[in-house]
């Protein structure tokens, strides 16, 4: 077997979204440069919300400034509203991210809305984007567990799945957000998933807190997806799930799926270099 996996790397953006202190624009353009180099199709690299909300992300624009464009790289950012798509076009942000939840806690911490009034709040923003040709991509976070609302039905991600394809989205990434399921939850999930939406527009995107990420990743490829989300150098965490803790280490994910006989089409030395440099930029606070 040696179908493609794709890594979509989201390190500079989920990654050091959760870092307490300012981290100097200039490393975070050395981050992204260097993994512009490592062979990824899309990097997530800014991330146009509010600075009152999540300060780090303050800078996403002067990064996308910075950053060598490295050319067939699609560089993405989340842009909860109209205001964060407007900055992230005027930023030269090449496909957008729109995020709900799968529990209306977890909506309500992050958002600060239901998570019918998030859809109501994306779908200018997904109209905007087709209006420029800018694909648009949708998370659902917690789609197992939530730091507020505890286990998540499978039909109510398969709902808000549904409804993110619904506004246009060309592939959902399914957040297991603070790293708690178990492969046995994750597949149910998936197979509710799955009744609404094709795998080939499905992403696993699961965080390492309870060292699970990797069998939930098999469990998703046996379910036919092929898209992963991963932070190199395992960064992460977000700032309003209590509990959350790093992505899955990129690395850790090309060299699982290489062993099964997947290519990445990635330059695992390059890979290396740029797990080290996130390493230290989490280090600097430690
Ligand atoms: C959605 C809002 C804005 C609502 O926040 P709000 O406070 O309800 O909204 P508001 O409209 O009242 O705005 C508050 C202030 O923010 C400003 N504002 C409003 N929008 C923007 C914008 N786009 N860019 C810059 N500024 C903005 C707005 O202008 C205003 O400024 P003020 O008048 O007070 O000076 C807020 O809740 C927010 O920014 N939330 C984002 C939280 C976030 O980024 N979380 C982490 C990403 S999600 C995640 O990590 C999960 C994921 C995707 O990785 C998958 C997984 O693992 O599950």
């Amino acid at each position: 077997m040696s179908d493609r996996v794709e890594i979509f790397e989201v390190g500079p953006r989920d990654g050091l979204q959760n870092e307490p202190e300012p981290i100097p624009v200039e490393a975070k353009v050395a981050l992204v440069d260097l993994l512009s180099r490592a062979g990824f199709r899309r990097i997530e690299a800014a991330s146009f919300v509010s600075p009152k909300w999540v300060p780090q992300m303050a800078s996403s624009g002067e990064v996308m400034a910075r950053i060598a464009r490295a050319p067939g790289v699609s560089y993405a950012a989340l842009t909860p509203n109209l205001k964060g798509f407007e900055a992230a076009m005027a930023a030269g942000v090449d496909e957008v991210a729109i995020f709900a939840s799968a529990s209306e806690g977890f909506s309500r911490a992050n958002l600060n809305c239901s998570i019918a009034e998030s859809l109501e709040r994306f779908a200018p923003v997904a109209e905007a984007a087709r209006a420029r040709d800018v694909p648009v991509r949708g998370y659902v976070s917690c789609v197992v567990e939530c730091p507020f609302d505890g286990a998540v039905p499978p039909e109510q991600t398969a709902h808000v799945a549904a409804a993110l394809r619904a506004l246009g989205v060309y592939e959902v990434s399914l957040g297991d957000t603070i790293g708690q399921g178990t492969p046995e939850a994750v597949d149910a999930m998936l197979a509710s998933v799955l009744d609404e939406v094709p795998a080939n527009a499905l992403a696993g995107h699961f965080h390492d807190t309870s060292g699970r990420a990797l069998e939930n990743v098999d469990v998703a490829l046996a379910r036919g997806l092929r898209v992963f989300d991963a932070a190199v150098g395992g960064l992460g965490g977000c700032p309003y799930a209590p509990g959350a803790r790093g992505n899955v280490a990129t690395e850790k994910v090309a060299a699982h799926v290489e062993a099964l006989g997947h290519d990445t089409g990635l330059d695992r030395a390059v890979l290396s270099e740029a797990a080290a440099l996130a390493r230290t930029m989490r280090e600097g606070r430690q």
